[in-house]
């Protein structure tokens, strides 16, 4: 069986606004997506065993919580009368905690993989749904396209935003996203906005100030980045982005990053290249 590679893009929060908190603690948001062109690679192929063979370039992320196996055992749970042996590496290269929703983009790309090679008889709105119970970034990986979404980031609206040069930089540090939702000085209440009215003046990250307070070094990385193009932190951080109309800018101010930080430059996309790469596979076999 040949071996099926796929990408995992990461994701960037181009505004976050939380509207409110449900009872069971997850906040509603409003929240415009929009894909990067770059991420993490997936290889899948089936063996003739009904084995997991799981293994990963980074090996802390090798264990069984890894979002990639969660999303395994959650379709063997679902169909085990489809469920086939398969091999799985996950080539990592996105940071992990950093906003982009990395572990989200790895479970998403191997639920769409493992649909297409079991065979499962899912819509890609049913896909999403289930993926939801592996966390709220996983529906809008599943759908592949920019989308402006509300609830806690599962109800989507597909949009087609600018798609323009990023310059993305970590700030070193590692943001928990459960404390930053559970701190008591985040704002909740941004009144609900027309998402064909957004523009970057009247949005922004309601998690940003208070990442900026606990966590300095993400204060600082921004002082550095707005001097060079418009600004912002995505999801809880601990990554932020800058948005520029040309990769050479971009690729200027990348030279220019301090040692403490890496970053990266990419394009944004409001297709995910990942239902296209399974659209060339299923032509192919
Ligand atoms: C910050 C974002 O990345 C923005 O896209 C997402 O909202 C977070 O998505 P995620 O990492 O997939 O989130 P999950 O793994 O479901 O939840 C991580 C933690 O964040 C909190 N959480 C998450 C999403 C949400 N809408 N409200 C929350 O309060 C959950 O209580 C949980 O403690
Ligand atoms: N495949 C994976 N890649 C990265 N992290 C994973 C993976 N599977 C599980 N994890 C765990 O999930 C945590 C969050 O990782 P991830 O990179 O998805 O965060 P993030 O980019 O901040 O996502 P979000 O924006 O959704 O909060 C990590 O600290 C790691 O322990």
């Amino acid at each position: 069986m040949a071996t099926l590679s796929l990408s995992a893009v990461a994701k960037l929060n181009l505004f976050l606004h939380i509207t409110g908190q449900r009872h069971d603690g997850y906040h509603l948001l409003e929240t415009l997506f929009q894909f990067i062109d770059y991420g993490d690679r997936l290889d899948f192929t089936l063996t003739a065993t009904d084995t997991l063979d799981f293994s990963c370039s980074v090996a802390e992320l090798a264990g069984p919580d890894n979002l990639v196996l969660r999303a395994v055992q959650l379709l063997q749970q679902e169909f085990p009368e489809h469920a086939r042996g398969v091999r799985i590496h996950l080539h990592k290269v996105l940071p992990c905690g950093g906003g982009l929703g990395g572990g989200s983009s790895d479970a998403a790309t191997t639920l769409l993989a493992l649909r297409q090679l079991w065979q499962l008889p899912l819509s890609t709105a049913e896909l999403a749904q289930l993926g939801l119970q592996l966390g709220a970034d996983v529906p809008i990986f599943v759908s592949g396209h920019a989308a402006f979404a509300q609830g806690i980031g599962e109800q989507l609206t597909p949009m087609t935003p600018a798609c323009p040069w990023y310059l993305v930089v970590h700030p070193g540090v590692h943001v928990s996203t459960p404390t930053i939702f559970q701190h008591p000085q985040l704002p909740r209440q941004h009144a609900p906005i027309d998402p064909q009215q957004w523009n970057w003046h009247n949005t922004q990250n309601d998690c940003q100030q208070l990442v900026c307070q606990l966590y300095p070094e993400v204060a600082k990385a921004l002082a550095w980045l707005v001097e060079y193009a418009p600004s912002r932190l995505t999801g809880t951080g601990a990554c932020i982005f800058a948005r520029f109309d040309q990769q050479q800018q971009a690729l200027a101010a990348l030279q220019q990053l301090p040692a403490a930080w890496t970053g990266f430059v990419a394009r944004g996309i409001n297709e995910s290249p990942v239902c296209q790469q399974l659209r060339q596979a299923s032509t192919v076999t």
